[in-house]
């Protein structure tokens, strides 16, 4: 992540454009804000088209603006979101769902910096600086036939690929901390981090929602705590969906939901005695459970059976 926000540091300043690439919640509207706030553009609009928003006429129109009458509904002339942009920045959020009848004129922007206004002939300049972003694979749409490559190339002379956050565990604490800190200024209030257990918890999690998602999760914990260092009892983490997890509900026992339970804590977790912290349990009974249950002991339950049965 370090490297990647030095690249996103050094190419801020110039007039490149940035390709953003990333699952959703991973951070990329927040980074395209600040790629541009660290340009000699901040002063001027960052503005941001949402691709897959509108129907495919008007989104030209959103984008290129229109002449009066150009289609039903055109009641008078509008400028589109380049020209709002004049000077500063323009945002293209899920670029991928772009309609490739537009790409085109897209890549005329890019390449020579003139567009026309739908209904309108007369090409107009244009001072933008685009960054784009997408939670698409690009290249497999190029193959596919949904995007253009000649606008691939184009968008992707610097880009910058925001890994999830289940890829990079050891960032996770770090940036529930930042969260938190920001939360706690929304809600005048003032936190000290998190617990052991909580901060264990946090990062034992996938994440599949990424930022957004350890955002609300950590939000709600503040708002609904009178604690000042949030603890795994103020938070509600879900249970990150595994295949063969017996819904509750279905028609299994206690012991296999158990079972499958214990099985999922240990997968997440680096240590016996981790595991056991999260299922409340001492790493003894831990042990005895796995033991009971037949299951197989893996390397490191192997490491640790000493050290459980000395416990
Ligand atoms: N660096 C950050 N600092 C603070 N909050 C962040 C940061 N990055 C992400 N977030 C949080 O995560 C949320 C999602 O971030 P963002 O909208 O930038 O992701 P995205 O990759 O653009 O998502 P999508 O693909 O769904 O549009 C933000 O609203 C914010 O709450």
């Amino acid at each position: 992540m370090k490297r990647i926000l030095e690249t996103a540091w050094r190419v801020a300043p110039t007039t490149a454009s940035v390709l953003l690439l990333g699952e959703n919640g991973t951070g990329k509207t927040i980074l395209a804000e600040a790629i541009h706030q660290r340009s000699n553009r901040a002063k001027e609009p960052f503005v941001t088209v949402n691709c897959p928003c509108l129907k495919r006429e008007l989104l030209e129109s959103e984008l290129f603006g229109h002449v009066r009458g150009s289609f039903t509904g055109a009641i008078s002339d509008a400028m589109g979101k380049v020209a709002a942009a004049e000077g500063g920045t323009l945002f293209l959020d899920e670029v991928g769902d772009l309609p490739l009848d537009i790409q085109p004129k897209l890549l005329r922007l890019l390449q020579d910096r003139v567009y026309e206004r739908v209904g309108e002939s007369r090409s107009r300049q244009a001072n933008v600086r685009i960054i784009a972003a997408t939670n698409r694979n690009l290249a497999a749409e190029v193959k596919a036939g949904r995007f253009r490559e000649d606008l691939y190339y184009r968008l992707n002379v610097i880009s910058l690929e925001l890994p999830p956050l289940r890829e990079r565990p050891e960032d996770i604490l770090d940036a529930a901390n930042h969260l938190l800190r920001s939360i706690g200024d929304d809600l005048h209030r003032e936190f000290r981090g998190f617990t052991p257990l909580a901060g264990e918890a946090l990062q034992s999690y996938d994440w599949p929602g990424n930022l957004r998602e350890l955002r609300n999760v950590v939000e709600r914990a503040a708002i609904l705590s009178d604690r000042d260092i949030l603890d795994l009892a103020d938070f509600e983490i879900p249970t990150s969906t595994h295949a063969a997890t017996p819904q509750v509900g279905s028609y299994v026992s206690l012991a296999k939901i158990e079972e499958e339970h214990i099985r999922q804590v240990i997968e997440r977790t680096t240590t016996l005695e981790h595991a056991a912290r999260i299922l409340g349990i001492d790493k003894s009974t831990l042990y005895r459970k796995r033991k009971r249950q037949h299951s197989p002991l893996s390397d490191f339950e192997f490491a640790n059976e000493t050290a459980a049965c000395a416990g």
